[in-house]
């Protein structure tokens, strides 16, 4: 049972579909955009001391919400300008046209000189939303242009102007915000890169639209958090033993031993029952010496590794870290995807199928997980379009779980759902992380968790633990981490 709701992820349209579903429900569209824009002026008392204001809002709802904001700010005694883009007001008859009438002061033309008003004050930007249609351009490009250009403070409408909500994309130029608050459930454009670096921290405001209309528009993307996966995480039960948490098997390679070495380890971390590090003759040593808790058979050709793979306890895979780009490897995991058994494919398992995609495609299932960095996704798969369009698409076309790995990393699953996660520090952007985030996914599918599921939840844990020790992180202190993330997970304070 997985829960896209709570945290989901609403395109521009899906947004529009929601506004009309609460409205036939009976909530003004007026109503509506009173809260929206009185959220905005809380949020900014709640920050920032009295100050100048200047509200630029452009001709439509996005504007609305900014007439609306000015009108509370006024009244609670700050001093506010508000300028039209291009001197246009909203069309008549619409709640923008409504809330600007309610604003009974001047209303002067947007530019950049306008900027010298607000030196020491604040801008809030209502020129765009979720309705941005085309590039920025004449005064509107101007203003932005002069504005991020300045050192004031804005504090962006639904999205600062410019960022695609759809995706997070720049349509030409766009506003950098050092807060944004929407409205009602984020967008993806908040959480995908370049977006999420423009809106600052996003704010989400409830203003009235009851979560009942979602079940008929949302439900097939969401941000990552506990509440999408939570009731199916693998918490120790009081009757069990190892056995009943499942066994992984990680296979190593001969050279780079430390990337199959952090990934069992993360998978008995991650709390599989048992884990066994499949290592060949050669680096049956390295491995053995290292690894106490973990089990380290030695293979020497396929008919052992076939052997290794026989015990149908294994039930889970990790392929790929430290195994170099080659026949072997390519062999090794097909070997492995032969079983039908659950598996993480990471780094090298992928990259070996590099010219022969079908090959890999033909064999995974939805019970396999490939986890590839952006390098090794553009060696399998030809496709296009935002990360999240990416990830889906890759998903669809594999038929296995796609984690198309990075700052905002996307979790995608051959039905379409796709998740965003958001709350990992740049300090994973260090060598063997990756290898950890494969261990740790295994060692959640060894207890059962779906494969989907497993890779979520491992991407939040994976980035609450790198999130505990801060800057200076090594691959190596994640594992340490992984028992602090679980007791966050818990609500248990970490002593
Ligand atoms: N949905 C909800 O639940 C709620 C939504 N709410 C609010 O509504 C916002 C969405 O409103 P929206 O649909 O009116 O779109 P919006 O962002 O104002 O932009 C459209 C206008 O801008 C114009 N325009 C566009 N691009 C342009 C450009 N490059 N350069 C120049 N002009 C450009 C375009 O003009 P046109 O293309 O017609 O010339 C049109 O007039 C949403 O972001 C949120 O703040 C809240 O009130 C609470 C409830
Ligand atoms: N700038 C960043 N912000 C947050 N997370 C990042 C960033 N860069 C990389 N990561 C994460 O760090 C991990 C790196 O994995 P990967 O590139 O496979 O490294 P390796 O192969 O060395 O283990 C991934 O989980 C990725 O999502
Ligand atoms: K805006």
């Amino acid at each position: 049972m997985i829960n896209m709701f709570s945290t989901a992820l609403l395109t521009p349209q899906e947004m529009g579909q929601a506004d009309k579903a609460a409205i036939a429900s009976g909530v003004p569209g007026a109503a509506l955009m009173d809260n929206a824009g009185r959220a905005v002026a809380r949020e900014i008392v709640r920050r920032w001391s009295r100050r100048p204001v200047l509200v630029a809002c452009g001709p439509g709802n996005n504007g609305g919400d900014g007439y609306v904001a000015a009108r509370y700010l006024a009244d609670w005694g700050w001093p506010v300008t508000v300028a039209s883009l291009e001197g246009r007001m909203p069309s008549e008859q619409t709640d923008a046209a409504h809330h600007a009438g309610l604003w009974r002061r001047p209303v002067v033309r947007l530019s950049a000189a306008l900027l010298d008003t607000v030196r020491e004050g604040l801008v809030i930007d209502a020129l765009f939303g979720a309705g941005l249609a085309r590039p920025p351009s004449g005064d509107a490009a101007a203003f932005i242009q002069a504005l991020n250009d300045s050192d004031i403070p804005v504090c962006a409408v639904d999205l600062p102007s410019g960022v695609n909500g759809e995706d997070g994309a720049v349509l030409g130029a766009a506003l950098q915000a050092q807060l944004t608050i929407t409205f009602f459930r984020k967008k993806p454009g908040h959480v995908l890169f370049p977006g999420r670096a423009l809106c600052g921290p996003t704010v989400v405001a409830q203003i009235g639209i009851p979560d009942t209309v979602l079940p008929g528009l949302a439900g097939h993307t969401a941000e990552n958090s506990p509440d999408v996966w939570s009731a199916t995480f693998p918490w120790p039960q009081l009757t069990g033993h190892k056995y009943s948490r499942g066994h992984a098997l990680v296979v190593g390679g001969n050279r780079m031993t430390g990337a199959a070495r952090l990934a069992a380890r993360a998978a008995a971390r991650a709390g599989a029952g048992l884990v066994t590090l499949a290592a060949p003759e050669p680096a049956w040593p390295v491995y053995a010496t290292a690894l106490e808790s973990i089990m380290v058979e030695g293979f020497c050709d396929e008919y052992s590794f076939e052997s290794l793979l026989a015990d149908t306890r294994k039930n889970v895979f990790v392929v790929g870290p430290g195994l170099g780009v080659s026949e072997t490897t390519q062999n090794q995991t097909l070997q492995i995807l032969a079983k039908q058994r659950a598996c993480v494919l990471d780094a090298d398992a992928i990259s070996s199928f590099s010219g022969q995609p079908e090959r890999l495609f033909a064999a995974v299932s939805e019970k396999s997980v490939l986890t590839p960095h952006e390098g090794e996704f553009a060696r399998v798969f030809n496709v296009s379009g935002s990360k999240l369009e990416r990830a889906r698409m890759a998903a669809r076309t594999s038929g296995a779980v796609v984690l198309l790995k990075g700052a905002d990393t996307v979790i995608a699953h051959p039905d379409g759902r796709a998740i965003v996660n958001t709350n990992a520090p740049p300090d994973l952007a260090t060598g063997g992380a990756g290898d950890v985030l494969a261990g740790m996914i295994a060692g959640l599918m060894a207890q059962g968790m779906p494969p989907f599921n497993a890779a979520c939840a491992a991407c939040w844990l994976h980035g609450e633990a790198a999130r505990q020790h801060g800057p200076g992180l090594v691959a190596d202190d994640l594992i340490h981490l992984i028992p602090a993330a679980l007791k966050v997970l818990r609500r248990v304070p970490v002593n």
